[in-house]
């Protein structure tokens, strides 16, 4: 497996006002490339945290972060990145087109080739019968795919999911689920998804990274081994409810 993110020792200390909170402490990981894993663990265990800090939207406070060979900045400058957060950051006045072309658009493609680029993006959605309307005619779930779509636009080596579902009801949730691994079949990019739900990290990924709060610290990597492609019947099968055991048993003590 070939390293796309390490960190080593990564701690994060906030100051606010004269309170100071450890949000992560020494966090060591290495993610490979075209690997999907899942940042799991309750709320404050440091997870955005941690994401933030691989997308270097943030700096640690110790340790370091290597991103395909390279620094998190320059990374991030050679456009590595793509992210996806919890609500769907669309421009209500442009089309569901035009929202997905604009990346290519700062990028300075012509025309043609951002019509062509996004209409592809669009079928890999799911949504070339939506390109005409705005945001706010969409569902959540709908939004959510325009946002992907978008992410996915400068092809980007690495993708960064911070809890894109989690306020869509269960059913969206599960079918966005799959929908979103079939359109990581089609694109294989590193995908790090930030959850609090077991099954969904199950689901999706090949190894879950179990995170516990006070300090935020890494507590457990488990390897999800379910055979791919994932199907919905996979939820009910016994090696799902082992592995939601484990994972939960990874928690206790903690
Ligand atoms: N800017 C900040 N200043 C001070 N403390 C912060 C800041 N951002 C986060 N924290 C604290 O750091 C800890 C980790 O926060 P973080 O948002 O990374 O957790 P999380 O696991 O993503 O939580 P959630 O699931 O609720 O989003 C929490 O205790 C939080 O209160």
């Amino acid at each position: 497996m070939m390293p796309e993110i390490q960190m080593d020792q990564v701690s994060m200390r906030y100051r606010a006002n004269s309170n100071e909170v450890l949000a992560l402490q020494q966090v060591s990981l290495t993610i490979g490339k075209g690997e999907f894993v899942s940042l799991l663990g309750p709320s404050g265990c440091g997870k955005t945290t941690l994401l933030r800090i691989m997308a270097d939207l943030l700096e640690p406070t110790g340790g370091t972060v290597t991103v395909a060979g390279k620094t998190a900045k320059e990374a991030r400058l050679a456009q590595k990145y793509g992210i996806v957060f919890q609500s769907p950051v669309l421009y209500d006045w442009r089309k569901v087109k035009a929202n997905i072309a604009m990346p290519l658009e700062l990028m300075g493609l012509k025309k043609a080739e951002r019509e062509k680029k996004a209409m592809e993006l669009l079928e890999l959605v799911g949504l070339q019968a939506f390109k005409d309307k705005y945001p706010w005619q969409l569902s959540g779930g709908m939004q959510q795919r325009v946002a992907i779509a978008r992410a996915l636009a400068m092809e980007p080596e690495i993708l960064l999911m911070d809890e894109p579902f989690s306020a869509l009801d269960e059913f969206s949730r599960e079918r966005l689920n799959e929908e979103l691994l079939s359109i990581w079949s089609a694109v294989r990019n590193t995908v790090v998804f930030v959850t609090h739900s077991i099954p969904e990290a199950i689901f999706l990924s090949d190894r879950v990274f179990v995170l516990s709060p006070h300090p935020g610290r890494l507590s457990a990597v488990v390897e999800i081994d379910l055979p791919r492609p994932r199907t919905k019947e996979m939820r009910n099968s016994p090696e799902f409810f082992r592995l939601i055991g484990r994972i939960r048993d990874s928690f206790e003590g903690v």
